[in-house]
């Protein structure tokens, strides 16, 4: 499942977050990939154990973490701390799949990556090109969103980032390993945690909005790895 969470940050949060990666230090993207990748992927990644990577990366997964929509869709057990990266002058990142088995530089956290997201810092009218393109079985999807806003999809998916081709397009993205592994199973779940709340918000509760929740809740029980 793709997911479009707006407003993750304020306007206030990503004028400050790019006045401040501006003015760090970028390294080589490729240091976070292994082989398949490295020959695909042109862009530069503030360092893993960059100090203002890890305290913006707080400020993200803080909000991620209090976002009533990331939870329902993400069911997040565990968010590797986020990562910062910038493209321009033609930079990409060509085909490649997340690795399934993550870990970060300065800390003891490893992860399964069920969920990828790309939290968007610059806003579409500062930048060509740069769509991030997720393969599914329906085709491709581009994604290009307005400033603080995010998109998660399966780190299962096949996906790119477009050249760009005029301005800078800066942004973090993180993995995150989810209570529930399988996409389907999570995408059957938001489906359902979603459409009770539309039941609760037209009707208020009702013996039958009691009976879904109760149901989403023992379905949850079944599938959640903790
Ligand atoms: O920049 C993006 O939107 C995605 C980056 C990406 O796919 C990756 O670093 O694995
Ligand atoms: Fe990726």
């Amino acid at each position: 499942m793709m997911l479009h969470i707006p407003g993750v940050l304020t306007p206030a949060q990503v004028s400050e977050f790019r006045q401040r990666l501006a003015a760090s230090d970028w390294v080589d993207g490729r240091v976070t990939v292994g082989a398949q990748g490295a020959q695909v992927k042109r862009n530069r990644q503030l360092a893993e154990t960059s100090p203002l990577a890890v305290e913006l990366g707080e400020i993200i997964t803080r909000a991620l973490a209090a976002h009533p929509l990331f939870f329902s869709a993400v069911l997040p057990l565990r968010i590797l701390p986020p990562y910062f990266n910038s493209y321009a002058g033609g930079e990409h990142y060509g085909s490649h799949i997340d690795g399934a088995i993550r870990n970060r530089a300065g800390t003891p956290l490893t992860i399964r990556s069920d969920v990828s997201s790309t939290l968007f810092l610059s806003g579409p009218e500062e930048y060509d090109g740069g769509e991030l393109v997720v393969m599914d079985s329906y085709g491709a999807h581009e994604v290009k969103l307005p400033a603080g806003d995010l998109i998660v999809y399966p780190s299962s998916s096949v996906h790119r980032v477009e050249p760009v081709t005029r301005g800078e397009r800066v942004c973090s993205f993180m993995w995150t390993q989810s209570m529930v592994r399988d996409d389907w199973k999570r995408g059957m779940l938001f489906e359902l945690d979603q459409n009770i709340q539309k039941l609760r918000g037209a009707h208020g509760d009702s013996e039958a909005t009691v009976g879904l929740a109760g149901h989403y809740h023992n379905l949850l029980r079944m599938w959640a790895e903790l």
